[in-house]
């Protein structure tokens, strides 16, 4: 593993048709470190995570993941690349034909060909157990609630033991409590798998429990980059705004 940031933009823009939409944004995310990306809708808080990706490039600048430069990169080297992350879209994109276990066992049975059926079952039984649900295994998606569904999605990104791990609004649809549990939860990987977080939200308050750091873009620009204690001595417009919400 790399010695410096796991995730680096250098002066990234991205326009779409004539409004930009980023504009020379950098920023860093160190080794097990979780970074929330907070702002109003709209501002481009999708673009960064599809950015870090790959599924766009910049126009302008450069995006490093783990010290290489994926922007000239082709599908290959970037399939390389997307194997070390996870993902949690807000959906949780669930197959409903298959059983949590079975979706969970499917990404091991395509991506780690020569693991037996007694190493994925472990594998999936090492994830349920570590988002809570290892007694519903069997069920179907469509029998999971909200909550449950943003865990098996979860344990879903987990099973293939990625470095970091991104997730786009981990309490979109989720009431207070179910989404402070999936806060929780996201905080216990944190601290036992050290993986690197990056999660764009709407939760401020949620932020402030699971963020090492912080970034606040605003039309365009990254106005606030830290820890919750940095961005205390901020004077932008929206990042006093955002912290007086939580
Ligand atoms: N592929 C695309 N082509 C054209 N415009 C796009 C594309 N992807 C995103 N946009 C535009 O870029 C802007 C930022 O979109 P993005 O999805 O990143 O917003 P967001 O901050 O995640 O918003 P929300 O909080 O509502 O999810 C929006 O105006 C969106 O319409």
């Amino acid at each position: 593993m790399s010695e410096g940031p796991v995730v680096e933009f250098c002066h990234v823009s991205k326009r779409f048709g004539r409004r930009n939409i980023l504009c020379d944004v950098s920023f860093q995310v160190g080794n097990g470190e979780a970074l929330c990306i907070l702002g109003r809708s709209g501002v481009g808080k999708s673009v960064t995570l599809k950015l870090i990706i790959g599924l766009l490039k910049p126009d302008m600048g450069d995006v490093f993941i783990e010290s290489e430069s994926i922007v000239q990169f082709n599908e290959e080297d970037l399939t390389r690349v997307r194997r070390k992350m996870g993902f949690l879209f807000q959906s949780a994109a669930l197959f409903d034909s298959f059983s949590v276990a079975n979706n969970l066992a499917l990404p091991l049975q395509r991506l780690e060909k020569n693991k037996s059926a007694d190493e994925i079952k472990r594998r999936v039984d090492e994830a349920l157990q570590q988002v809570g649900l290892a007694s519903d295994k069997e069920k179907m998606p469509v029998e999971l609630s909200g909550g449950m569904r943003k865990r098996a999605g979860l344990a879903r990104a987990l099973v293939l033991n990625p470095r970091i791990l991104l997730i786009d609004e981990p309490s979109s649809g989720l009431d207070p409590i179910t989404a402070s549990e999936i806060d929780d939860l996201l905080l216990k990987i944190k601290q036992e798998r050290h993986t690197t977080m990056i999660i764009v939200t709407h939760d401020v308050r949620g932020a402030r429990r699971v963020a090492d750091k912080v970034a606040v873009l605003d039309e365009g620009a990254l106005v606030g980059f830290g820890s919750f204690a940095d961005l205390e001595h901020n004077e932008n417009d929206t990042v006093c705004k955002l912290l007086s919400e939580s």
